[in-house]
C-alpha cells in the first residue's frame, strides 16, 4: 500500500491490478527552474510489458522516467506538472508517500551500484527499512530475489563475501535483485546496460524479458539495437517531447514522424 505522509490516505491499488494500463501518463512536465526538461508528455505504460525511451543525449529521458517514481523530488529545482497515474492512484500528489512509492516502482541504474557491503546485506538493507526483521524470511527472501535475478547459482556459496567482489554484470544483477526483494510491480531502469561489456549485457537483457511476466518495465536506452530487442512498445523523445510512441517493430519499420525516421537511420545522435 502506498501510504501517506500525514494529511490524508491515498491506498495504493492491490497486487492483482487486472487492467492494461497500469501507468497512465498525461501532459507531463518537468522543470529543472524555468528549463523545461520534458513537456506535456503523455502515454500509458502496459502492464507486463517493456516499454523503452530513447531519443539523442539529453532529450529528457531520464528526467521522464525519474518523474514516474519521483526520484526528482531529490533534486530542488526540480517541479513536475501534471498528471501520472498508477492504477488510478495520482502520484503526483504532495500526500503520496514516497518511500512507498519507490518501493512499488525499483529503480535499477546506469552504473551498478551496491552498498560496500556482503552480498547479503545489499538484499536486506531494503527490506529491513520496510519492516522485514524475522531472520528466516529475510534468508528466504534473499535466495528468491536472487534466483529470480539469475544469480543465485554464482554466489550462493559466499553470500557473506563484499558486493564489490563480484563483477559488473553481476553487480548489476544484484542491484536488480534488490530491487525484486521489495516486491515491486514496476521496474524503472535508467541506461542498465551501458557500463556492461557484452555478454552481461546480453544476461541482462535475457533477464529482462525473463522479467516481464511478472513485473512491467521501463528501460531509458541509448541502444536501438536493445529496444528493438526487448521492448514491447518504444517512445522515442527529442528536446524533451514526446515524438512517437508505438509499437516497437512498427516504429522502427513504419515510423510515422520525419524526425523518428532520421533518428533511427541515424541521421543525428
Ligand atoms: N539536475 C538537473 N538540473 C538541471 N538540469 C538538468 C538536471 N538534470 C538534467 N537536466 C537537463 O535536463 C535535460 C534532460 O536531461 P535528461 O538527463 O533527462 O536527458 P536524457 O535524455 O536522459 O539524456 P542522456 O541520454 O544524456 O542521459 C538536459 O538538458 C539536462 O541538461
Amino acid at each position: 500500500m502506498i501510504g501517506v505522509q500525514e494529511k490524508k490516505i491515498i491506498e495504493l491499488p492491490q497486487r492483482d491490478l487486472g487492467k492494461e494500463t497500469i501507468v497512465q501518463v498525461d501532459n507531463l512536465s518537468v522543470y529543472y527552474g524555468d528549463f523545461q526538461a520534458v513537456k506535456q508528455v503523455s502515454l500509458p505504460i502496459e502492464k507486463n510489458t517493456i516499454t523503452a525511451l530513447i531519443g539523442p543525449s539529453g532529450c529528457g529521458k531520464s528526467t521522464f522516467l525519474r518523474a514516474l517514481n519521483r526520484m526528482n523530488d531529490t533534486i530542488p529545482s526540480a517541479r513536475s506538472e501534471g498528471s501520472i497515474r498508477y492504477d488510478g492512484v495520482p502520484l503526483l500528489d504532495a500526500a503520496i508517500d514516497v518511500s512507498a512509492l519507490r518501493k512499488e516502482m525499483g529503480m535499477v541504474f546506469q552504473k551498478p551500484n551496491p552498498f560496500p557491503k556482503s552480498i547479503y546485506e545489499n538484499i536486506v538493507h531494503g527490506l529491513r527499512y520496510h519492516g522485514i526483521r524475522k531472520k528466516s524470511q529475510l534468508k528466504t527472501l534473499v535466495q528468491e530475489s536472487l534466483e529470480q535475478a539469475a544469480l543465485w547459482d554464482e554466489v550462493s556459496d559466499r553470500l557473506d563475501a563484499s558486493a564489490l567482489s563480484l563483477s559488473g554484470g553481476q553487480q548489476q544483477r544484484l542491484c536488480i535483485a534488490r530491487t525484486l526483494a521489495l516486491k515491486p510491480q514496476v521496474i524503472l531502469f535508467d541506461e542498465p546496460t551501458s557500463a556492461l561489456d557484452p555478454i552481461s549485457t546480453a544476461k541482462i537483457e535475457k533477464l529482462m524479458l525473463e522479467l516481464k511476466e511478472h513485473y512491467t518495465l521501463i528501460v531509458v536506452t541509448h541502444n536501438m539495437q536493445q529496444a528493438a530487442r526487448i521492448a514491447d512498445n518504444t517512445a522515442f523523445f527529442y528536446q524533451g517531447e514526446l515524438v512517437e510512441y508505438n509499437a516497437t517493430q512498427e516504429l522502427f519499420n513504419q515510423p510515422t514522424e520525419k524526425r523518428t525516421a532520421e533518428y533511427i537511420n541515424g541521421q543525428f545522435s
